[in-house]
């Protein structure tokens, strides 16, 4: 990876002078956040690249010859996602042909300085990139979404409409599958969120680590396993810059994630244990499930009518942008809120602004 990206970083923790406990001969560097083994850097990037790898093994990710979009926000997870995957992809011959896709909602100071990472990236690693826009998919930017409806539920349109235009991106592509940068954390943070809310629908399917198999393109999620911690530090050298959406505010999500952070720190395997549950949760079956169809007016994927994109851009076209936001039974995609994307407000106020994220596939 190329060292002279975007500025400095916070170093890892490091670790006491003893020697890395894997490799017995090099001084350790750091203490690993996963499992608080104190190891060399060497040992560090050989295991965080195989625990990926084993993740992609096991469980059958990807078949040889298969098209791979990586969803690129230009963030630190996506870019280290797709440095990661066109390393093994060529290290084990997992012979796929990877893509960047990217989508511009059209956020002005965010997602035109992170489409730069992306596009540094398209050279950085040889991938072919795709940039699809919200203006050219709605007619409307982020920009102009938030100018009609505030700042309160703009994350609701954001994580709707991103969702159909990774889908749409894919398809122009031709791909078989999409990877998204989801990591430990994002699941876990998700696990609970949905059993804060009561939303049974989203807790069976967020630990799934691939979704939307009955859907347009299925996604998978090679960093189901991988701390984030651990995926700031493997870039150390490398990316260094950490874009917040300037839109997204501090809401539920953030409070998930502070206290899956207060819980990791007390006891590291807490994000593993947090998505252990997740995937143990058996549906009561006499629990209505909404049923998967076809939104009349675009064709996508929707368990009403119309999909929540075709409500959501019908109430902006209409001057009545509050149509659809809120909670809708059973509507696909229907976010009652922003707090499905609002994440990571940390105690530090540089970090209070959140980022984009919907994890529900
Ligand atoms: N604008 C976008 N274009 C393409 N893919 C996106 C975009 N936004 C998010 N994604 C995909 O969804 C994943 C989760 O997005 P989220 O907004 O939660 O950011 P994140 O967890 O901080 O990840 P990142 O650091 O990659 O932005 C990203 O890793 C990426 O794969």
């Amino acid at each position: 990876m190329d060292p002279a990206v975007d500025g400095p970083r916070q170093p890892p923790a490091r670790a006491g002078s003893r020697l890395c406990t894997r490799c017995g001969e090099r001084k350790a560097a750091l203490k690993r956040p996963k499992t608080l083994e104190q190891i060399c850097r060497e040992c560090f990037y050989i295991v965080f690249e195989d625990e990926i790898h084993q993740t992609i093994v096991e469980n059958n990710l990807f078949k040889p010859g298969d098209r791979v979009a990586i969803g690129a926000s230009g963030g630190k997870d996506s870019t280290v996602l797709a440095y990661v995957l066109s390393e093994l992809n060529h290290r084990h011959k997992y012979c796929l042909d990877l893509f960047l896709l990217s989508v511009d909602e059209g956020i002005t100071g965010y997602r035109d300085d992170s489409l730069e990472t992306v596009k540094r990236n398209e050279i950085q690693y040889g991938l072919p990139l795709k940039i699809i826009s919200y203006k050219d998919l709605y007619g409307w930017t982020m920009d102009d979404i938030v100018k009609a409806i505030g700042l309160k539920n703009n994350c609701t349109f954001c994580g709707v409409f991103r969702r159909q235009a990774l889908d749409r991106g894919a398809a122009l592509l031709k791909v078989d599958k999409i990877v998204t940068g989801h990591n430990a954390d994002d699941i876990a943070e998700t696990v609970l969120l949905n059993i804060l809310r009561g939303d049974i629908a989203r807790l069976s399917r967020c630990t799934f680590i691939t979704t939307g198999e009955d859907g347009p393109i299925p996604r998978c999620k090679p960093f189901k396993y991988t701390y984030e911690k651990e995926i700031v530090i493997y870039p150390y050298y490398a990316i260094s810059h950490i874009f917040s959406c300037i839109y997204s505010p501090n809401a539920y999500r953030g409070f998930a994630r502070e206290f899956i952070k207060d819980l990791e720190r007390m006891r590291p395997r807490a994000i593993l244990d947090i998505i252990k549950s997740g995937e143990n949760f058996r549906i009561s079956t006499t629990t209505r499930m909404p049923e998967q169809g076809t939104c009349e007016r675009c064709g996508y994927i929707s368990s009403q009518k119309l999909c929540k994109a075709c409500v959501l851009l019908d109430g902006l076209n209409r001057g009545l942008p509050k149509l659809g936001v809120g909670r809708t039974k059973g509507v696909a995609g229907g976010d009652s809120d922003c707090e499905q994307q609002a994440k990571r407000p940390e105690r530090s106020r540089s970090s209070l602004q959140g980022k984009h994220g919907n994890i529900d596939f």
